[in-house]
């Protein structure tokens, strides 16, 4: 089938790279020239395992190419949106700009398909009752032009196996029945491959379809907030809050997954999608059902003051005069995304305090050397930590987390480890001599 993605960012470019692999011709649009041109080339413009391989196995297959230009799509059946949609500056709101661009761009180029109707399937995520008000001017485009909504799960760093073996389809679906039925089956026919394989498909209405996105990530927000809250108990009693997490996980109606306390959700998803689900709540006149969703962006704040308290001991009560080496700058491992890291934001708060900051990451380094000339970006761990009065591990790689404390000790100034992540096993660093400091953990 003839598919377009529009937008092609972390969550679109992976989209097109995985349609293509499913064995769709695919073309990608972008309205920026230089990611367009690294796509096209088989480059990947950021950080994504395995995506670079099926990137350029599909574009030298001729099913996948990307294009600045909206013309390219004008054969496509179906047109997936997902282009970005952060908070509005100064606001918590949804800044939908970018999905009524690309709405509008579209929308000259849909016709009714000999094949059955034409669909727009959005992906990105948006305010509830975003794809109503968008199904009332695709519709006006003219007969067989149908909406889904499409909602997108994967995770940054799991974003291929995320698309390929999703846990989960949830499609948001027209009102009318016999259109729902004919937009249904040809959106089966794009994941038929999916569906062959049992992943469950959940058919439902529009706002449902939004709604289950942002209470998704609600939730998962809500558990690390959780645990962050309980690690603040922990800190004011000597409890351990790793041991208390592995115990209430065995509850299996809780879980062991999303429990790891340390300094918190940064990302360009799940802060940003609390913020707008309150803003929206708001317009709703319903803020009072989402006021806990405060508390939860309270706590996730406060775990990057507590981080940066945690090195300012660490330093002697000043950062001035002091380097502290930051590990990581991604908001997560295996992801060179530095959109609301906690890393960076410590890591900036620490500097703009007096401390001579120097910052290392196995992904983002390049990027981050690139955009911030400001900031001292060293090669690796032991580069960042020669000569450090305290040491920051902010993002678990593996990298870091295998490090060796004996031979890190050799490198610093003072071996002071604040372990952001409760990445590391303090026995083992308090044997090698260092001082461990970690997160609501003695
Ligand atoms: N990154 C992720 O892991 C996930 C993201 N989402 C949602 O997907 C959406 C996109 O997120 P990301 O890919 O992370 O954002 P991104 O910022 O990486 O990508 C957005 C892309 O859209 C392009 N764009 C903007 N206006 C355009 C237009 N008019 N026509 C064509 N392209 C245009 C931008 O140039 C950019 O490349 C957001 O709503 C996000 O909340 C949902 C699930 C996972
Ligand atoms: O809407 C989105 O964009 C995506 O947002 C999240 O995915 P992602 O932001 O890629 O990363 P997560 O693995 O959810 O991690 C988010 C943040 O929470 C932190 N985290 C995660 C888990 C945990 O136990 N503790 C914790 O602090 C991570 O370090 C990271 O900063 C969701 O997990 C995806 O399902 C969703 O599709």
């Amino acid at each position: 089938m003839q598919i377009s993605v529009i937008g092609c960012g972390y969550l679109g470019a992976v989209h097109a790279a995985c349609m293509a692999e499913l064995g769709h011709d695919v073309v990608g649009i972008d309205v920026d020239a230089a990611k367009v041109a690294s796509l096209s080339a088989g480059r990947a413009p950021f950080h994504e395992p395995g995506f670079e391989e099926i990137l350029a196995r599909n574009i030298d297959a001729g099913r996948l190419r990307f294009s600045t230009d909206y013309a390219d799509l004008a054969d496509a059946q179906v047109h997936f949106i997902g282009v970005g949609t952060p908070q509005v500056p100064g606001g918590y709101a949804a800044d939908l700009q970018y999905v009524d661009a690309a709405v509008d761009s579209v929308i000259p180029y849909l016709k009714a398909h000999p094949d059955g109707p034409t669909l727009v399937v959005g992906k990105s995520t948006v305010p509830v009752g975003t794809a109503a008000a968008l199904a009332k001017r695709i519709a006006a485009a003219g007969d067989g032009v149908h909406l889904i909504w499409n909602p997108e799960f994967l995770r940054e760093g799991f974003a291929v196996q995320d698309t390929i073996a999703p846990d989960r389809i949830v499609y948001g679906v027209p009102a009318d029945e016999s259109a729902a039925r004919a937009s249904q089956a040809v959106l089966d026919a794009v994941f038929a491959d999916l569906l062959e394989r049992d992943i469950p498909r959940l058919v439902t209405d529009y706002a449902t379809a939004e709604l289950v996105k942002v209470a998704a990530n609600s939730f998962l927000a809500t558990k690390i907030s959780f645990i962050n809250a309980m690690a603040e108990l922990c800190e004011a009693t000597g409890a351990d809050v790793t041991e208390l997490a592995e115990a209430i996980g065995f509850d299996d109606r809780i879980g062991k997954k999303f429990l790891r306390a340390g300094v918190g959700f940064g990302g360009g998803c799940l802060p940003k999608d609390i913020r707008a689900f309150m803003a929206r709540a708001g317009e709703l006149g319903v803020d009072q059902a989402l006021t806990f969703l405060r508390e939860v962006d309270a706590i996730n704040d406060r775990r990057r003051d507590h981080a940066v308290e945690l090195a300012r001991r660490a330093a002697g009560g000043t950062f001035l005069g002091k380097k502290v080496a930051v590990l990581g700058a991604a908001f997560k491992p295996d992801s060179d995304d530095m959109r609301n890291s906690p890393a960076l934001d410590i890591a900036n708060t620490i500097a703009g305090q007096g401390a001579e900051v120097v910052i290392t990451d196995p992904a983002a380094g390049p990027k981050l050397a690139e955009l911030r000339p400001d900031m001292t970006v060293a090669e690796d761990a032991h580069a960042a930590a020669a000569g450090a009065d305290v040491v920051m591990l902010l993002t678990e790689w593996r990298q870091f987390r295998d490090l060796d404390p004996v031979a890190l000790k050799a490198a610093v100034r003072t071996p002071w480890i604040v372990d952001g992540r409760n990445a590391l096993d303090p026995a083992a660093w308090r044997a090698a001599g260092w001082t461990y400091s970690g997160i609501g953990r003695p």
